[in-house]
């Protein structure tokens, strides 16, 4: 027997997981999902002793990082992954009225844009279901249905602790990688924090199915937090390594912003995320940008905003299928004379 929600609260494209073929999605992936991937122990910075070598080394040699003491009181953090859960097992149609403005509902979508609309064009398609919480517009959230009420007031904390986590991890790497930190401040924005919530279900009998399809994140940093379930893979020494769930900690991955502000020092690491055989997985995730009209400069790269970033980033996806991502900014060397 499957562990998942009632099969009324997945959209209907997805509810093949009964064994019955879906009409409604495409072939998600040609890799098998026997492929092996082999788990591995990513390293670990702690935010109370906050070493600039240790996370320096993190960054330039993973771009990814299991995050302790983090200073979320465990209460928080079991309070609000209980009320994701409660929101999604929600009947599908119930989720569609109550989740909206500035909450977003969504479901198979490919690639998203910070305000929660699907980029147009992209290949993929994405077997979950997300929720998209700008934090910023959360304060003039009617929460007027008691099923969101609690449900806001948990976001609205944890939003607070991302943004100190964020901000001081930045300032730390900032440090750590000898840049100016004028020329940085702006380069990471409090105030373009969002959260998005998923669920994804768990691997149909029709066993073809990424969670989400590799990529990597286009912000400063990302934030991840996943329940037990697991299934966060990435993508280190030309292998795949499944990221163990550890309760408790969160995930740090570098983004692309962040490579390019540290001169392609820190990697912005490709990551995806695999279904599970029997249950479904639930994982709240935040990711924070560039101030807007911030620029970045490099070495490596020509000047650009965020918004110059995900204008291509769109515009690729649109023509291509897919993101190109930071190569389209680097300066090419200069021909051998
Ligand atoms: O659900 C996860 O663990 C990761 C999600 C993710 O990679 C993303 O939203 O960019
Ligand atoms: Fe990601």
């Amino acid at each position: 027997m499957l562990e998942m929600g009632k099969l009324d609260s997945y959209p209907p494209g997805f509810r093949h997981l009964n064994g019955s073929p879906a009409p409604l999605l495409p072939e998600l992936s040609n890799h098998s999902m026997e492929d092996s991937s082999s788990s591995v122990p990513v390293p670990v910075v702690d935010l109370q002793c906050l070493s600039l070598d240790n996370l320096g080394e993190a960054c330039k040699e993973w771009g990814v990082f299991r995050l302790v003491n983090h200073g979320i009181p465990p209460s928080l953090l079991s309070k609000l992954e209980e009320h994701v859960k409660m929101l999604f097992a929600l009947p599908f149609e119930s989720k569609q009225a109550l989740l909206t403005n500035p909450l977003s509902y969504f479901w198979g979508t490919p690639v998203l844009t910070p305000s929660g609309a699907a980029l147009r064009g992209a290949l993929n398609i994405n077997m979950l279901e997300g929720i998209n919480v700008p934090l910023t517009q959360l304060p003039q959230f009617q929460a007027e249905d008691p099923r969101l009420q609690g449900f806001r007031h948990c976001l609205e904390e944890y939003g607070r602790h991302l943004s100190r986590i964020a901000t001081t991890l930045f300032e730390a790497m900032v440090k750590s990688l000898n840049v100016c930190p004028k020329q940085t401040e702006s380069n990471l924005d409090e105030s373009t924090g969002f959260i998005r919530l998923y669920r994804y279900p768990p691997r149909s009998l029709a066993d073809e199915a990424w969670g989400m399809m590799e990529h990597t994140d286009s912000s400063v940093l990302s934030i991840v937090n996943q329940d037990r379930v697991g299934g966060l893979e990435i993508f280190k020494d030309n292998k795949w390594l499944l990221v163990n769930p550890v309760s408790g900690t969160l995930l740090v991955h570098i983004g692309d912003m962040m490579q390019a502000i540290s001169d392609d020092q820190y990697m912005s690491v490709k990551h995806r995320v695999r279904m599970n055989k029997q249950e479904e997985r639930v994982s709240i995730c935040y990711f924070v940008f560039p101030a807007q009209g911030s620029v970045i400069r490099s070495s490596k790269y020509k000047p650009f905003t965020y918004t110059d970033f995900q204008e291509q980033v769109q515009n690729d996806t649109k023509t291509l299928g897919y993101k190109v991502g930071l190569d389209r900014f680097k300066l090419t060397a200069p021909a051998p004379v």
